[in-house]
């Protein structure tokens, strides 16, 4: 459904350079829900407008929806649906007129844009709130209106850009089950971008986590998180016992990235649940009580950390790369 090879962007604005995403190469395979994770600015929404064709590339090429995407633009947008990250509906029309005005752009009659915005409201329970002013929806179902508005023309192939952004809990729960069941029911195709972990986690069968414009890992959540090498330990010590039990600790086998940090001791093993009962017959043989302790499978933050030596939590916090948009 989708091949890119070298896809890259660069924005120049005032003098400076931004190199964007940096010659990305990505598949998926028709019916897989494929999911694009990466901090704030690491190039996700500019690898979708690349793909929407809303932004033409610096270099490289794709093939999106069986279309080439610099030689048959056109053809792509007739093959894909693209929900952007704000939505675009406007506030002071009607639902009905929303979903209606959307089928006639896509070339269908007003009878058919009829017809399939009443399957569409029905299957993404909008049903009965045809006549609501758009600025009355609640989030969720704003979301769901611009779902409706992005499959008005049957796509085989839909992108979202992060479609959860900005939601409660319960209502990005149940946009995961409606993104869910159109694939199971529809076999769509479904290109997410999200910056959240448990979505990706969740969601996706196959996740590409990019950075910097860079594709940094690549494969299923499970995979990506067997990558990881070890669970992640925690064990709360007295301050002044830390770097005793930190050597305690590193003794054990297959025992790596060792910290003593302010509460204790962090440390990666193969096996967490086995390692524990021998770390604490250590510590008991040196008189170290422990006060607490952890341990964690691999998340995918840990396979982010792992290939970028940072949390992308604390990417979030401060994005790579910042520059003046231009466009
Ligand atoms: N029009 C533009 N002009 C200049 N720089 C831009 C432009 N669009 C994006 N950028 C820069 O390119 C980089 C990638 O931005 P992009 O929006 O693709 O990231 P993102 O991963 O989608 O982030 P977010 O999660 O915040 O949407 C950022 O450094 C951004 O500032």
């Amino acid at each position: 459904m989708i091949t890119a090879r070298g896809l890259a962007r660069r924005f120049t604005a005032r003098g400076r350079t931004v190199d964007a995403v940096k010659g990305v190469d990505l598949d998926v395979a028709e019916g897989e829900l494929v999911g694009f994770l990466g901090p704030n600015g690491a190039g996700k929404t500019t690898t979708l407008r690349m793909l929407t064709t809303l932004l033409r590339p610096t270099s490289g090429e794709a093939t999106v929806g069986g279309c080439d995407l610099l030689q048959d633009p056109v053809g792509v947008r007739r093959h894909i649906g693209y929900v952007a990250q704000g939505g675009g509906t406007a506030p002071e029309c009607r639902v009905h007129e929303e979903i209606e005005l959307q089928g006639r752009l896509y070339g269908l009659s007003k009878a058919d844009s009829i017809r399939r915005g009443a399957e569409l409201t029905e299957q993404l329970d909008l049903a009965g709130l045809d006549q609501r002013l758009t600025k009355t929806l609640s989030g969720g179902q704003r979301r769901r209106l611009d779902i409706a508005l992005g499959l008005i023309h049957a796509p085989r192939l839909v992108f979202f850009d992060e479609p959860t952004t900005g939601l409660d809990p319960q209502s990005r729960a149940n946009l995961w089950e409606h993104i869910r069941d159109l694939r199971a029911e529809h076999g769509v195709t479904l290109f997410l971008t999200t910056h959240y972990l448990d979505e990706a986690d969740s969601l996706c069968d196959r996740i590409l986590v990019i950075d910097n414009g860079e594709i940094v890992a690549e494969g299923s959540p499970d995979s990506l998180k067997a990558s990881v090498s070890g669970d992640r330990v925690v064990v709360g010590v007295a301050e002044d016992s830390a770097s005793a039990a930190a050597e305690a600790a590193g003794r054990l086998e297959g025992a790596h990235e060792v910290t003593v940090t302010g509460e204790g001791v962090r440390f990666r093993v193969p096996r967490g649940d086995t390692a524990m009962p021998e770390l604490l017959r250590a510590l008991d043989a040196a008189g170290i009580p422990m006060l607490s302790m952890q341990v964690q499978r691999p998340t995918l933050d840990d396979v982010f950390l792992t290939m970028t030596g940072r949390s992308l939590r604390d990417a979030e916090a401060a994005p790579a790369g910042e520059a003046a948009h231009v466009a």
